[in-house]
């Protein structure tokens, strides 16, 4: 169980210093500082300088801070490591991982920082269980675009399979994992229902792409004022059916047991941390 919330991470381009200052005031869980997909190949060494140099400036506060490095099979990745190594960041994530061999190379490049994936390729879904189980990885990340371009997939139905299968290895190994960006960035109530199939789903939070969508990623990521209320009651109910000897309570029609009260414990712990993160 993690006890810090994930339940925005916002990508921004490393070549762009406005969205690289506006970030220092949003109110998200993790940045994803980017130097593969959002950078033009032309624009992916000053990127690499620019970025150091916000990292270097600070501000960021207490949200994570991760750097999308380009893949090692790259012009770039052997520069973007080197880099990386040396910038002020928390963690650092690897596109369109395969196999564990790609994060040992990478490992051996970084010997610090923790190591994100993207889960992106059909190869690196397949293997999600041994990737998830790497000594040096902290979390997932899908990448529902470029999992979609190798599927040749329509829609997220297509994607379901994919999505579970990180979703269990993550949660098997204990890692984080984030869902995949909604494209559509001023389609507020597709990204709504597109938040409420993820988290149902068990994922921690979503990837962003626009300031637009935290909040709503925030709040259906974050338990909700109903869901604080029933932990309390479940717990209040449970601890009552304990004092006279019963292992079950019920609560608005439904039996609470140990397990129920795990759940509504790990609620209250998230709605703090939420707190105290806001509060930083
Ligand atoms: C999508 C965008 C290109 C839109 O940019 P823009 O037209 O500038 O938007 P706005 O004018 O509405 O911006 C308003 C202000 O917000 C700032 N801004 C915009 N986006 C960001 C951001 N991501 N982080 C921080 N700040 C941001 C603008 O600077 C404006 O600020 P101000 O001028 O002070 O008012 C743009 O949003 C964008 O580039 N988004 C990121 C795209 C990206 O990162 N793509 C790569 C990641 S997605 C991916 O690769 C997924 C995965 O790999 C997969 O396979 O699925
Ligand atoms: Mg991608």
């Amino acid at each position: 169980m993690h006890t810090r919330p994930f339940r925005s991470a916002l990508y921004i381009p490393g070549s762009k210093p406005r969205a690289l200052d506006k970030a220092r005031g949003l109110p998200v869980d993790a940045i994803l500082f980017d130097l593969e997909d959002a950078v033009s190949p032309d624009a992916k060494a000053e990127a690499r300088s620019t970025l150091a140099d916000a990292l270097a400036q600070g501000g960021y506060g207490p949200r994570l801070k991760i750097v999308r490095m380009n893949g090692l099979d790259t012009d770039w990745g052997a520069d973007d490591a080197a880099a990386i190594a040396a910038m002020d960041c928390d963690a650092v994530l690897l596109p369109k991982v395969n196999s564990v061999a790609d994060l040992d190379a990478l490992a051996a490049l970084i010997p610090d920082l923790p190591i994100w994936a993207m889960m992106e390729t059909p190869q690196g879904i397949l293997n999600a269980a041994s990737i998830a189980a790497h000594p040096r990885m902290a979390g997932f990340v899908l990448g529902t675009n470029d999992l979609a371009k190798d599927l040749h997939a329509r829609g997220r139905a297509a994607m379901v399979t994919s999505l579970q299968l990180c979703v269990l290895a993550a949660k098997a190994a204990g890692i984080v994992v984030l869902d995949g960006v909604y494209n559509a960035f001023k389609d507020d109530d597709g990204l709504r229902a597109e938040c409420a199939q993820g988290r149902d789903m068990g994922f921690d939070g979503k990837t962003l792409i626009h300031p637009a969508q935290i909040a709503i990623t925030n709040a259906a990521f974050g338990p909700s004022a109903e869901d604080i209320d029933l932990a309390r009651r479940q717990i209040a109910a449970f601890d009552a059916a304990a004092a006279e000897g019963q292992g079950v309570a019920v609560v608005d029609g439904r039996i609470v047991e140990n397990l129920h009260i795990v759940t509504a414990r790990a609620t209250l712990a998230k709605a703090d941390a939420i707190a105290a993160l806001e509060t930083t």
